[in-house]
């Protein structure tokens, strides 16, 4: 839990302008990157205000930063799939809704719960994934591998207990039906975002997009845009490969620090789940068309990298202790 001085140190401060943030901060071409790590709570408090969903949801100010501060806590420090990761992920949404037709397309409850769902979608993560939930028989595999997406299912589980905690529960003032809809709503898009079903979804919004451009009408975007990292996603992967090295598992090759080649992971990676999800969005919302550019930017410096055969990034080995 957190300490109601914490709450009174943010809740006492006004909340402030996403230009007091950062002067870019609603240009798709700003990263959170430069936003200050201990402004993150404000800026999200900031962007609540901004999409006016404090006062369409009559959201009480005190325990939306409890909340906030809750979920900030319920995140652990891994490389990669931490609290700033989630505050990147919802910002990305948040520029989403501002420079982009989104908020037309999709229900009020829809696009809180996507908000929110974003800030909560890798609660407790460990930097490890399911497979190796299962294959190092953990808690979690014990509790949700029967249903699968083992991970994504304690995520939402986390979720619910923090918004069931005392003074934490942002939805208490909606109605009935909207009450109902919108944990259902973050239970689907946080399940979404487990990669083996993006697959599908991908297949089956195509389709949708070919039938009619306002598929964004008729469903959530129910899987996150993820913004491209600096590579500290591999200091997780070869971390858990050392693991299953330990453990006399033969890990992936994009697990195996004596294996992987960062360039040619990152061009596969771009070019199966990344590049599909940015032309998509390009094609319903032709206000992203940037961000498009941006990644195929990136995916020619990573094929100048493999080129010249130099490496980018090669990440050392993380202690046991961070990832647990
Ligand atoms: C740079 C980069 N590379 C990435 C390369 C690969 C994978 C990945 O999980 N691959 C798969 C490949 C098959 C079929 C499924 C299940 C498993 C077997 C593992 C997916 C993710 C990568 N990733 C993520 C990311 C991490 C976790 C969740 C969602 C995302 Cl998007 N964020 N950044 C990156
Ligand atoms: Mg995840």
């Amino acid at each position: 839990t957190v300490t109601q001085s914490e709450v009174d140190l943010l809740f006492s401060k006004k909340i402030c302008s996403t230009k007091e943030i950062h002067p870019e901060f609603c240009l798709f071409s700003s990263t959170p990157r430069n936003i200050l790590q201990d402004s993150m709570i404000p800026a999200c408090l900031c962007m609540f205000e901004d999409l006016g969903m404090i006062e369409k949801w009559k959201i009480p100010k005190e325990v939306l930063v409890r909340f906030l501060l809750m979920v900030r806590k319920g995140y652990r420090n891994p490389p990669y799939h931490n609290w700033i990761h989630a505050f990147t992920v919802a910002h990305f949404c948040y520029l989403l809704f501002k420079n982009a037709r989104i908020t037309h397309q999709l229900r009020d409850i829809e696009l809180l719960a996507l908000f929110v769902a974003c800030l909560c979608h890798d609660i407790d993560h460990r930097g490890t994934t399911n497979s190796f939930q299962v294959s190092s028989g953990s808690t979690l595999a014990a509790l949700y591998s029967s249903k699968g997406s083992v991970l994504e299912r304690h995520h939402f589980a986390q979720t619910m207990c923090i918004l069931n905690s005392e003074g934490c529960n942002i939805f208490k003032n909606l109605t009935g039906k909207d009450y109902k809809d919108v944990f259902i709503l973050i239970r689907d898009i946080i399940l979404a975002t487990d990669l083996a079903h993006h697959l599908r979804i991908l297949q089956d919004l195509r389709k949708m997009a070919e039938l009619t451009k306002s598929v964004l009408r008729n469903h959530t975007v129910k899987y996150l845009v993820v913004k491209m990292n600096r590579g500290l996603i591999y200091s997780e992967f070869f971390s858990q490969g050392d693991k299953e090295k330990h453990m006399g598992l033969t890990p992936m090759e994009m697990m195996d620090r004596e294996r992987a080649v960062i360039p040619k992971l990152q061009i596969d990676f771009l070019d199966a789940i990344a590049l599909p999800v940015y032309r998509l969005l390009s094609s319903l919302l032709p206000e992203t068309q940037e961000v498009l550019e941006t990644v195929l930017s990136n995916r020619q410096k990573w094929q100048k990298a493999q080129e010249d055969g130099d490496y980018v990034y090669r990440p050392v080995a993380t202690s046991d202790k961070e990832i647990q």
